[in-house]
């Protein structure tokens, strides 16, 4: 869905524009699109945090049609810690600097072992990550 995003400081900022293929009803971008651009963004931020970190739980809330075709800015920033939970938020706005949609979530620290589950070899960056986790 061409999501572009960047670390700035402690908060990750980016820029999405829906198309067809993301469409939910006529003209509007399905929830699961809109959801998986702010668990992308939120996910992003564990680069600031330098902990590896997955998803336990994310919650949205819908607060406008996000529209296709239209450009729209994701920002994210970390709200607390504890422990091994990161607590995480992001915002999806419009043009208009409306938000469309909101994110709470709550990603758990983990070993970077956890990743060895998919099988799959891990980026040589991430080896020096992981002091921070499991926390
Ligand atoms: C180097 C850079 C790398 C960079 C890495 C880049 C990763 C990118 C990730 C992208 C984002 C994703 O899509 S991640 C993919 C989607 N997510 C997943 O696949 C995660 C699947 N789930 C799991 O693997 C597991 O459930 C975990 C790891 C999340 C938790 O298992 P666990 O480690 O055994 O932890 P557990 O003992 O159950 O729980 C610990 C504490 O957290 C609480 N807790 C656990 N789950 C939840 C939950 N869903 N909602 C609320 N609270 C929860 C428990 O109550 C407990 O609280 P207390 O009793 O201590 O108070």
């Amino acid at each position: 869905m061409g999501l572009r995003l960047r670390v700035d400081g402690d908060v990750v900022r980016g820029e999405v524009t829906f198309d067809r293929r993301q469409q939910g009803a006529p003209g509007i971008a399905h929830g699961g699109a809109v959801t998986t651009v702010l668990d992308d963004a939120v996910a992003s931020l564990l680069v600031v945090l330098e902990t590896p970190a997955v998803t336990a739980n994310i919650h949205v809330d819908f607060r406008a049609p996000t529209l296709l075709h239209h450009p729209m800015t994701v920002e994210a920033r970390a709200t607390g810690r504890d422990g091994r939970k990161l607590h995480l938020t992001a915002r999806l706005l419009d043009e208009r600097a409306t938000v469309v949609a909101e994110a709470q979530a709550l990603f758990l620290a983990v070993d970077l072992e956890h990743f060895a589950k998919g099988g799959e070899a891990l980026p040589e960056a991430w080896s020096g990550w992981g002091a921070n986790a499991p926390g």
